[in-house]
């Protein structure tokens, strides 16, 4: 078994966080929420710290523990505002694949339906529309591979990326 990281990027609601545990358990990995480390880091929801420090604030504390973490032999489940750090997605590449979890506009806003307190990194009152228009790109420039986030449920997504990750030879 590879020794290597699975790195999931995507949009908000992507089901990052949903997938990647079930990742982890399937590969025999670690599995590492970077929302949490943040969270840890700071000792205070990633809300909460918005709501004192604003959004930039949080994508550059994100960018930080992104680079400095130890994330080795494990899926990572980043933030979506990850994607805005270019050092970030370098370090990242380092590790092992970036695995874009590429979700619909429509199924995004099917999925955030609190987004007032769910503590997205963008400017508050920016529409879910201006945000997935504004990263995708970011999204396609970092991808590894990418696998749809809305072709099944979370069972049916995590095997389309252990089928992309083995022709690849990663895993
Ligand atoms: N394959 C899926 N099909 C349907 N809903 C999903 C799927 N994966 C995740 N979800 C749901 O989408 C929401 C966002 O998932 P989450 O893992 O928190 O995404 P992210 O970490 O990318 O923001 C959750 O309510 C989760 O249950
Ligand atoms: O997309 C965003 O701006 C963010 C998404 C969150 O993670 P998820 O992508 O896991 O929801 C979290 O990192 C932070 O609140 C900012
Ligand atoms: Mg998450």
């Amino acid at each position: 078994m590879s020794e290597s990281s699975v790195i999931l990027i995507g949009m908000p609601g992507a089901g990052k966080s949903t997938t990647g545990v079930l990742l982890a358990k399937r590969l025999a990995k670690a599995f590492i929420d970077t929302d949490i480390l943040i969270q840890q880091q700071v000792d205070m929801t990633l809300q909460d710290y918005l709501n004192q420090h604003g959004y930039m604030a949080l994508r550059e504390l994100e960018a930080d523990v992104l680079t400095s973490a130890s994330l080795e032999n494990a899926v990572v489940a980043t933030g979506g505002s990850a994607v805005y750090s270019d050092s970030a997605m370098r370090r990242l590449a380092t590790l092992g694949p970036r695995v874009f979890l590429d979700l619909k506009l429509s199924s995004m806003q099917a999925r955030i339906h609190n987004q007032a307190t769910r503590g997205l990194a963008s400017q508050p009152g920016t529409t879910l529309e201006t945000i997935f228009a504004e990263r995708l790109p970011l999204y396609r420039q970092y991808a590894d591979i990418t696998v749809a986030a809305d072709g099944g449920t979370a069972e049916e997504v995590v095997q389309a990326i252990v089928d992309r990750l083995s022709a690849g030879g990663s895993v």
